[in-house]
Parts: C-alpha cells; sequence; structure tokens
C-alpha cells in the first residue's frame, strides 16, 4: 500500500473551487485502487488569512508542510492584497525553501477543436516547458532607492548561479535524452548580455554531454513567434524563470487556455515535498460563480501520481481528459460549454469509476 500525504492549499478566488474537484478524482482513484491512499491536510493561508491574520501562511508553516509527501495548490492573489505580497509570502516561498528548481509544464492539445490556431499549423502540439524556477529574474535581488524623488530607482536584478543554470539545463538534458525528444533553449543572449550569455554557454556546455540530443537554441521573441506560427517544432523546452512563465501562458493558450494548463513544481531529489497547481491564478474575475474549469488542476493531479511512480493512473487521468474534452456542452464555459465547475468534476469522476 502506498500512502501518500497532501498538504492542501486552495488559496484565493476560484482556487478552492478548482482543487475541491481535484481532490474528488484523487478520492475516485482511492476508492478503486486498493494499493494507493491519500491523506489530504488543509491549510487556510492565502489572501483572506493575510487580511484577518496579517500574513499569507504561519510562521512556522514551511516547517509544517515540508512533513508532507506533496503540496496540492489552487491559487493566490486577491484584490485587497498586493499581487507581489501574496505571490512572494506563500507561492514563491514554498517554491523557494523547498529548492522546487523545476517547473514542469506540459504544452499539450488534447483535442484538436481546441487550439486557435488555423491550419495546419498546430494540429500536432505537444511539447514539455521547463522552467528554472529558484532564481533569475525571480531571485528577489534588488533595490527602490529614492522613492518618490525625481531621482528615483528601482533595480531588479537577474541572478544566475552556476549551479543554478547547471542544474536546470541538465535536467531537461536528461528530459530530452530519456524520452528521445529535441532540446530547445530559449533566451535572449543579444540583449542579456551577461545573463543570457552566460546561459547560452552553459547549454552548450553541458551538451557536450549529451552528443545524442538534438538541441536548437533560439531567442525568446523568435521563439514567441515560432510558439504561434509552428508550435509543432517544440519538444522539450528549457528557459529562465520569467520567459518560462510568460511563453507558458502562451502555450496554454495554444492548447485550450488557462482551464487546461498544469503544472508541477518539483524538487528532483526529493530532499522537499514538490507542489503540484494550475499555472493559472485566483481570476477573481470569475471566482465565486461555478464557472472555473478544474481541468488544469486535475491535470496537476496526474502530474502528482507521475512524480510518486503511478504513471499508470498519470495516463488514465489524461484519457478521460481527452474522451470528457470530445464534449463541448458539457464543459466549463470557457472551452464554450455550459457545465458547472462541479459538474466537470462529478462527470470526470463517474469517468474515471467506470474504466
Ligand atoms: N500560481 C498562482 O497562484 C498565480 C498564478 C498567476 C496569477 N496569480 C494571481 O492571480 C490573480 C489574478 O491574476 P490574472 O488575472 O493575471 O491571472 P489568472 O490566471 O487568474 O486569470 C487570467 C484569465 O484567465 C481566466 N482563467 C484562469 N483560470 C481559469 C480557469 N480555471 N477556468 C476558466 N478561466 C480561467 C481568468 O478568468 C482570467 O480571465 C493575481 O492576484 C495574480 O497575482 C497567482
Ligand atoms: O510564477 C509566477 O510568476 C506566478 C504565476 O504567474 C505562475 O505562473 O505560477
Ligand atoms: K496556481
Ligand atoms: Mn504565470
Amino acid at each position: 500500500m502506498k500512502e501518500i500525504n497532501i498538504a492542501v492549499i486552495p488559496g484565493d478566488g476560484i482556487g478552492p473551487e478548482v482543487i475541491g474537484e481535484g481532490i474528488k478524482i484523487l478520492k475516485a482513484i482511492e476508492e478503486k485502487d486498493p494499493e494507493i491512499s491519500f491523506s489530504f491536510t488543509e491549510f487556510p493561508w492565502g489572501c483572506e488569512y493575510y487580511l484577518q491574520q496579517g500574513k499569507m501562511m504561519d510562521a512556522d508553516g514551511i516547517d509544517r508542510l515540508a512533513k508532507f509527501d506533496a503540496i496540492y495548490l489552487g491559487a493566490v492573489g486577491y484584490p485587497g492584497v498586493p499581487d507581489h505580497i501574496s505571490l512572494w509570502d506563500l507561492l514563491l516561498k514554498i517554491r523557494k525553501s523547498f529548492d522546487q528548481y523545476v517547473n514542469l509544464r506540459p504544452i499539450t492539445l488534447l483535442h484538436p477543436e481546441l487550439t486557435p490556431l488555423k491550419g495546419k499549423s498546430g494540429s500536432d502540439i505537444d511539447f514539455l516547458v521547463i522552467r528554472e524556477n529558484s532564481e533569475g529574474e525571480y531571485a528577489g535581488a534588488g533595490d527602490w532607492l529614492y522613492k518618490g524623488k525625481p531621482e528615483e530607482v528601482v533595480l531588479q536584478t537577474g541572478v544566475f548561479s552556476r549551479k543554478g543554470t547547471e542544474r536546470i539545463i541538465r535536467y531537461a538534458y536528461e528530459e530530452a535524452r530519456k524520452s528521445n525528444r529535441t532540446l530547445t533553449s530559449i533566451s535572449k543572449g543579444n540583449a542579456l548580455q551577461y545573463s543570457m550569455v552566460f546561459w547560452d554557454e552553459v547549454f552548450e556546455e553541458v551538451g557536450r554531454e549529451y552528443p545524442d540530443v538534438e538541441t536548437y537554441s533560439y531567442l525568446v521573441d523568435a521563439a514567441s513567434l515560432y510558439f504561434v506560427t509552428d508550435p509543432e517544432r517544440f519538444e522539450v523546452v528549457v528557459t529562465s524563470n520569467l520567459f518560462g512563465d510568460i511563453l507558458t501562458d502562451l502555450g496554454a493558450a495554444l492548447t485550450g487556455g488557462l482551464g487546461l494548463a498544469a503544472g508541477a513544481n518539483i524538487n528532483p531529489e526529493r530532499k522537499y515535498p514538490s507542489m503540484f497547481e494550475p499555472i493559472h491564478g485566483s481570476a477573481p474575475d470569475i471566482a465565486g460563480k461555478g464557472l472555473a474549469n478544474p481541468l488544469a488542476s486535475i491535470w496537476s493531479a496526474s502530474q502528482m501520481l507521475d512524480f510518486f511512480g503511478e504513471e499508470e493512473w498519470g495516463r488514465t487521468v489524461l484519457d478521460i481528459m481527452r474522451d470528457l474534452l470530445k464534449e463541448p456542452e458539457l464543459l466549463t464555459p470557457d472551452l464554450g460549454g455550459k457545465a458547472t465547475t462541479q459538474e466537470v468534476g462529478d462527470r470526470f469522476a463517474d469517468m474515471l469509476k467506470r474504466k
């Protein structure tokens, strides 16, 4: 019997709505498979907590989370709390404290009707973005000088360490080798003459150990164009923290939108818990109305299953998702349907039970 202890942080806005459906699916799996059991421990942290308690999570929050096998997160961020506070005091705090330096974001078209791309381009979109998740533009290094004065200056410094750059690039080469796919590095060495020239050098350097992996290296501006005009050229992509953030929302737009985009924040050494979440935010514009698509959070639950060696269940969840996507009227409005968040989750769980 495999027991997976999951810390659940539903968070803000649509976070609790979509996480509830993901848990529903995990419970349905638990019911079907006598070899797996999940425990769910919920933490009330987030922006509402901040407004009541003056903090996004408890002071000993990281220590408490450290005891779990995994973290399942909805989203943080809500009007009334500055976004940089909700991000830095919860989401980024967890990613950094648990050295979740790999962010796996699949960009996969599960149904041909889901892409806005016309014609031949985009019929076979299936790639994995590996986003550096610990430093780079998100290092938090900087300053705000002479606030409010005419000589005001703000610095936000990208930090690219040898260790941090090498390990993400090596992870990506390993992934490409293992899955026999090409590897594309996306950077910006023409304008960013320190950080991205260094990134490109490390990409080449590490690549010498992987002569079997076919590689490409694009500037991020051109890569954005290729995402739209020729997404089929990408198989495994490795990129920096901020570029990865932006490019994966673009990738989501090509494959059904944010309601379908999942992400896994991985600590490959398994020294700390990894965290699974939809890549979207708290979507205040649709929160509390049953409009949120729960498929992204269900997909991230399938990434969790993969991570714990339950790839067969991970695959089954995606197979069900493919089937579900064949009937647009039974999906949430973002995908053209009329169903509520819960109705999609219920139907998903039913389909799983019948598998
Ligand atoms: N990981 C996170 O917790 C995370 C990620 C991104 C943004 N945020 C925060 O979320 C808040 C809102 O940010 P935003 O509006 O820029 O991004 P967002 O991802 O919340 O929403 C962008 C758009 O996508 C739609 N959308 C998102 N998820 C959806 C779903 N599951 N189903 C249907 N439609 C969906 C929203 O309605 C909105 O129109 C901000 O406070 C931001 O800081 C948090
Ligand atoms: O990493 C971020 O910037 C937060 C959010 O936009 C995300 O993509 O996880
Ligand atoms: K999220
Ligand atoms: Mn993002």
